[in-house]
């Protein structure tokens, strides 16, 4: 039986997604329920930033359904889509030429008409949600760590208070300590405001840790998804090689 709507903030059916000859996504489909953290895995060139892509509207279809939040998603750069996903892009993506204060305050900007007083408030607030004090709103993104670059992206992507998030690589480049830092403020956020995070992720510790389910992605298709404990037991060679491969053992000897 088909399980009710609004469990689900982000649905996609039979998705196809190309260029030119190569096809990339074939005849996905995929769940994310509402309030859950889905990390998503799959090999390098697989389709993972194309899927995260296509669901915000930034890459064209060739077939298929997405639904978020309930709203089907239509044509590219739907802006009035802005208030419902936040995005923290894989190298933060912060504009150098503003400061974190300003980056913060970006989407502020250009979605709504608020007082310069208000949107200071505002950018104070998400920085100090995401563990940074209000005078680093005063720094650019050169004088910033690479663990704050993604603390400030946070905070930009948090702006309009979106009900989803989508990361993408959330914890690359980071050292095990930051990575970890990040994990626990992304969890600690998802609880506190209810979020639904959208995780694609190498990050063998992140997937164990902080993801509800992981979704695998294979031959432009999902094919095993689950929490954890159920992606190790899958039989799929993709999802063995990667979870029961000689460097994932190594990383995690009790995934044996
Ligand atoms: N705009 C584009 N034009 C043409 N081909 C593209 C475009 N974007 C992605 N591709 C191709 O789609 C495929 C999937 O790319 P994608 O970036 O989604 O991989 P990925 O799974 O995110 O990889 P990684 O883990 O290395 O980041 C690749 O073959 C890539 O070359």
């Amino acid at each position: 039986m088909p399980e009710p709507q609004a469990e689900f903030a982000i649905r996609v059916r039979d998705l196809v997604v190309g260029f030119g000859r190569q096809t990339v996504l074939d005849h996905l489909s995929l769940d994310v329920r509402c309030g859950e953290i889905l990390g998503l895995v799959g090999a390098s060139g697989g389709g993972k930033s194309v899927l995260m892509r296509t669901i915000i509207g930034l890459i064209p279809r060739r077939s298929g359904t997405i639904e978020v939040m309930g709203q089907t998603i239509g044509a590219p750069h739907d802006r009035s889509r802005a208030a419902t996903w936040g995005i923290l892009f894989q190298q933060g993506a912060l504009f150098s030429s503003l400061t974190v204060r300003q980056n913060v305050q970006f989407p502020l900007r250009e979605n709504l008409v608020l007082s310069q007083e208000l949107m200071d408030e505002i950018a104070i607030a998400k920085l100090e949600m995401v563990g940074l004090r209000a005078q680093d709103g005063d720094k650019y993104p050169s004088e910033l760590s690479g663990g704050m670059t993604k603390r400030v992206a946070l905070a930009r992507a948090l702006a309009l208070d979106p009900p989803i998030l989508f990361l993408d690589e959330p914890t690359s480049g980071l050292d095990p300590i930051a990575a970890g830092d990040f994990d626990a403020l992304i969890r600690t956020l998802q609880k506190t405001l209810g979020l639904t995070v959208f995780m694609v992720t190498h990050d063998l510790a992140s997937l164990t840790t902080v993801c509800d389910r992981v979704a695998a992605l294979a031959d432009g298709k999902i094919v095993a998804i689950g929490p954890m404990r159920d992606l190790l037991q899958s039989e799929h060679p993709w999802v063995r090689a990667y979870f029961h491969g000689k460097r994932s053992q190594m990383l995690q000897p009790q995934m044996r």
